[in-house]
């Protein structure tokens, strides 16, 4: 048997409620046709007259009677269809995008090398809503519809077999129609999707580069790529109306044929004196008002095809293995140890691909450990291997002589914090950014981490001083009050390893006097990994690692290094030298 559970990723309580909902629906069509038959028993008492017979008043107005309380009972049971099928299906669908979200949190970084922004957000948003729009409006329907249809037909079959089968003769024929274009609509679809991914993802990027579009005097019709995927995107979807187009009217004129069938069959057997005038009477209505709910599923089958397309790419999603290790291993040491690590961003390729190339070296704990070394040596590299956005693929990086293969990531990042060069911001509150290093802490606490960090009179300038939301990203601040920021997170989450990425690259001396002494207070007493491009700003390091194509080429103090005349002094003296500049 089909496996709807599975096919729609619903959950059990999902599944469940699926079922009331096509209980519900398949009871709403039923009673709609309760002020159809008393309709046709009102019609047929009229037309007495005309078989010179009375009308029977009596049995009329208990007939209206009947009408009215079948309306009621219509009423009812469209209430109770719109709860169990809208209401249930939107929880449905609450719950799928959780999963969803909570599924990529616990991606490797590795996935996220692979997929773009764009096409998770259509993970996230328009493949559950598709799932969304199937639930509440597509498979209850669909399958109310179908057994109501087929309960209608076994009763008519009962009353008159030849006449039934005149009006159903050609709902299999124009069924077959439609699934007869299943593959060619699911090849569309597909298409459909990928068109709407670029361009999605072209508005995206041209949104993002709109400074540099501007700068360059490019506008919309210049930007040809994003031109050309809007311009697929609009000739996929009227290819995919046109053909979906064709194949339901198709479908939909077979099944009007059964309207003439009725007809004609009726008139024959009438005239041959096998059916009497009111059944016949009776079956030409009905044929009006059951193709209603055919035509509906014929129009609604192409959508589930559709809605194939959308559960495949959450199922492949959903397939990805999470990051897994030991939630509750906790870590008591903060020495890190690097003992014959290699890694490569490309997993499939070959060794050459390597970024880091068996390296194996030791940061000590409680104390300031900076990585330096030409641009794409490795560096960042490193912090992200020590904090698990990627795992090694050859040797091991321990902390405290437990390998972090082995910690689930969430753990593992409750014992670090990061200060980057990109900061990250949330359109929230200035207050809610900050507590996002830690959520249990209380409003004092955050005030005394903005302080620690220097946003305190920076904070106190806006207009709504904590409460002040800060836009998309923090577009509002500074990039010194932006660091600054991050830095006040930093000190609330009080983790035990800090790892500091260029924090101070591209500001001017006074915010860079105020992070100097915001990130003093953050890294006291903690193992720190500092990672500067400028080396005048970590000769104080307690350790030094240079790092040179992913190998390790020297380690030490700045005395020590300096004195090799190594790498490292080479580096140092020409930055030496370039500070002398000018322009
Ligand atoms: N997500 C990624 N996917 C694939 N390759 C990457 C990725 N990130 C970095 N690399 C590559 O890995 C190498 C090392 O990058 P990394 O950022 O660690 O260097 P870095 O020393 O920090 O450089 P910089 O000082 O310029 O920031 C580079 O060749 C870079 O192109």
């Amino acid at each position: 048997m089909y496996n709807w559970k599975e096919s729609l990723m619903l959950t059990d309580k999902g599944y469940k409620d699926l079922k009331k909902a096509v209980a519900a629906c398949t009871i709403t069509n039923l009673s709609l046709m309760l002020p159809f038959t008393v309709t046709i028993q009102i019609f047929a008492e009229l037309l007495k007259p005309m078989m010179a017979q009375e009308i029977s008043w009596t049995k009329m107005w208990f007939l209206f009677g009947c009408g009215l309380i079948s309306a009621v009972l219509v009423f009812l049971a469209s209430k109770n269809d719109y709860k169990k099928t809208y209401v249930t299906s939107y929880l449905e669908a609450e719950n799928s995008r959780i999963s969803v979200a909570e599924r990529i949190r616990k991606l490797p970084m590795s996935f996220f090398n692979s997929k773009d922004l764009s096409e998770l957000t259509t993970n996230i948003m328009a493949d559950c809503s598709t799932t969304e729009h199937v639930l509440s409006h597509i498979i209850p329907q669909l399958s109310a519809n179908a057994i109501s249809i087929t309960i209608i037909c076994v009763m008519m079959a009962l009353f008159d077999w030849r006449m039934a089968l005149s009006v159903f003769i050609t709902v299999p024929v124009a069924l077959l129609v439609i699934l007869g274009s299943k593959k060619t609509q699911a090849r569309l679809s597909e298409k459909q999707v990928e068109a709407k991914l670029k361009a999605s993802d072209q508005v995206q990027e041209y949104l993002e580069g709109i400074k540099v579009i501007k700068a360059c005097g490019l506008d919309g019709s210049k930007f040809s790529a994003l031109d050309d995927a809007l311009r697929l995107m609009k000739k996929m979807a009227i290819k995919m109306e046109f053909i979906t187009g064709t194949f339901v009217t198709g479908a939909q004129m077979i099944l009007q044929a059964g309207v003439g069938l009725t007809v004609f069959v009726g008139t024959y057997l009438l005239t041959g004196g096998s059916i009497e005038l009111i059944p016949m009477l009776m079956f030409f209505v009905i044929v009006v008002r059951i193709y209603g709910p055919v035509l509906v599923e014929f129009t609604l089958l192409p959508e589930l095809f559709y809605h194939r397309i959308a559960t495949k790419r959450m199922r492949t999603l959903m397939a990805v293995p999470v990051m897994e290790g030991e939630g509750v291993k906790p870590l008591t040491h903060w020495n890190i140890d690097f003992e014959n690590v290699s890694f490569g961003y490309n997993v499939d390729k070959s060794r050459e691909d390597k970024v880091i190339k068996n390296l194996s070296v030791s940061i000590p704990s409680d104390a300031i450990t900076a990585l330096v070394g030409p641009s794409g040596c490795g560096k960042s590299t490193i912090s992200r291997l020590i904090a698990r956005f990627w795992d090694v693929n050859e040797g091991s990086v321990k902390i405290g002589g437990i390998d972090v293969k082995t910690l689930d990531p969430e753990h593992l990042m409750s014992y670090m914090s990061f200060v980057f060069q990109d900061v990250v911001l949330f359109n929230d509150t200035v207050y809610n950014n900050i507590r996002i290093g830690n959520m249990e802490a209380t409003e004092e606490q955050v005030m005394e981490a903005a302080k620690a960090a220097c946003c305190d009179e920076f904070i106190s300038a806006l207009p709504q001083g904590y409460e002040t939301m800060l836009g998309e990203n923090g577009s509002t601040l500074s990039g010194g009050e932006r660091q600054r920021l991050s830095i006040a997170r930093a000190l609330l989450k009080n983790a035990p390893i800090v790892l500091l990425d260029e924090a101070t690259a591209s500001l001017d001396p006074e915010n860079e006097a105020l992070i100097q002494q915001a990130i003093s207070r953050l890294i006291e007493g903690k193992t720190v990994i500092v990672i500067a491009h400028r080396l005048r700003t970590i000769s104080g390091a307690d350790k030094i690692i240079v790092l040179q194509e992913g190998r390790l080429a020297e380690e030490g103090t700045h005395e020590e290094l300096m004195n090799n005349k190594g790498l490292y002094e080479r580096l140092y003296r020409i930055q030496q030298e370039s500070l002398g500049w000018s322009v």
